[in-house]
């Protein structure tokens, strides 16, 4: 096989709720993520040596072990036995990194599976759902995408059909010398509101039953108004990001959003329109003033699925 493209697609969170503290010291969460249309693109061509390289159009990300593209690279070799697969990577980067927008993650998944598909593997579903698990919290919804119900630390998933008719879509703003650290954000989460924490597994349990049953999941499906946004982390990365409370508040100024939010732990902002046109609408009209703030901005429709290989 020549050469394969795959695409990382970045995610929102239309829910974020931290019900609690784990074992493993992780949060226990009850989440809704959704897939958009902005994506990197991860270009695969085997090595002849058996190395595994990375190049990325981004010099600020580092490209050697850390990056997750090479952990999943390295693991998938690894659980593979075959010690002589090589591949060489070229990163499109066009996910704003470290912005709650799993962008690493991403690429986590697209590297398992296009990888798969370049050296011929046959690993399972399930068992590339497992490798995700250990990559990161983010990273098993971003294989499959769309829309879906992520409990457990994120890695725990229930499919959530796509609505009829046009998808929604969302404009993102983000302050390109902006980013928050999600261990931050989580240990600030657990200095504020660990003392508010739920303990019981009944009550762990109480709450994913009434995310399944929300007015979010009716919202979603366009059979009743989009309810607000919750987003845990959100209260908590806000007092102490100057760009999270002006972008939130140059959001609130667009036409009519469905609602208006924090993605992950930060620092990106996303406001939710009936469809592409508003949503690019909304950029045209918030332009002048994103660019006088120095936010970037990008009108994405909401994507059905996730990591995606190229014909
Ligand atoms: C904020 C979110 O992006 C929301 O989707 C995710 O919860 C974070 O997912 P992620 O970046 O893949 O997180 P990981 O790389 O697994 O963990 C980074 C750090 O975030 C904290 N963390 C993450 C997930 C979780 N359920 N509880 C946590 O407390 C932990 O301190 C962990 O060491
Ligand atoms: N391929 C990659 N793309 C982007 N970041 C990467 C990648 N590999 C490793 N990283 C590292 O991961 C960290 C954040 O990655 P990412 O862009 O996924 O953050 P995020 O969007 O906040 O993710 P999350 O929503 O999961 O918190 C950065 O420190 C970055 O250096």
């Amino acid at each position: 096989m020549a050469e394969l493209t795959v695409c990382a697609p970045a995610k929102i969170n239309l829910h974020l709720e931290v019900l609690g503290l784990r074992a493993d010291g992780f949060h226990e969460l009850a989440m809704v993520m959704q897939s958009i249309e902005l994506v990197d693109a991860l270009h695969l061509a085997p090595s002849a040596d058996g190395t595994i390289s990375l190049r990325c159009d981004r010099p600020d990300l580092p490209v050697d072990g850390s990056n997750l593209i090479v952990r999943a690279a390295t693991m998938l070799r690894e659980r593979s036995g075959l010690p002589e697969l090589g591949a060489h990577i070229r990163l499109e980067k066009r996910i704003p990194v470290g912005a709650g927008l799993a962008g690493g993650s991403s690429d986590g998944a697209a590297a398992l599976v296009g990888l798969q598909a370049l050296w011929g593997l046959r690993f399972s579903h399930p068992e590339l759902l497992a490798m995700a698990a250990e990559l990161g919290s983010d990273m098993p919804f971003c294989l499959d995408g769309g829309t879906q119900l992520c409990f457990g630390r994120g890695e725990v998933l229930e499919k959530v059909p796509p609505a009829e008719g046009d998808p929604l879509a969302v404009l993102l703003l983000k302050h390109p010398a902006s980013s928050v650290s999600t261990p931050w954000a989580y240990g600030r989460c657990r200095e504020l509101r660990g003392h508010a924490y739920l303990r019981d597994p009944h009550a762990f349990a109480q709450r994913r039953e009434a995310l399944r049953r929300s007015p979010l999941l009716a919202g979603l499906a366009g059979t009743a108004a989009m309810p607000p946004v919750r987003n845990d982390l959100q209260e908590v990365v806000e007092p102490e990001v100057a760009s999270v409370r002006e972008g939130l508040e140059l959001l609130r100024r667009s036409d009519r959003p469905l609602a208006v939010a924090m993605s992950g732990s930060g620092p990106s902002l996303f406001a939710v329109f009936p469809d592409l046109d508003c949503a690019q609408a909304a950029q045209a009209a918030l332009a002048a003033a994103c660019t006088a703030a120095g936010f970037e901005s990008w009108a994405c429709a909401f994507r059905p699925r996730g990591v995606s290989l190229e014909p």
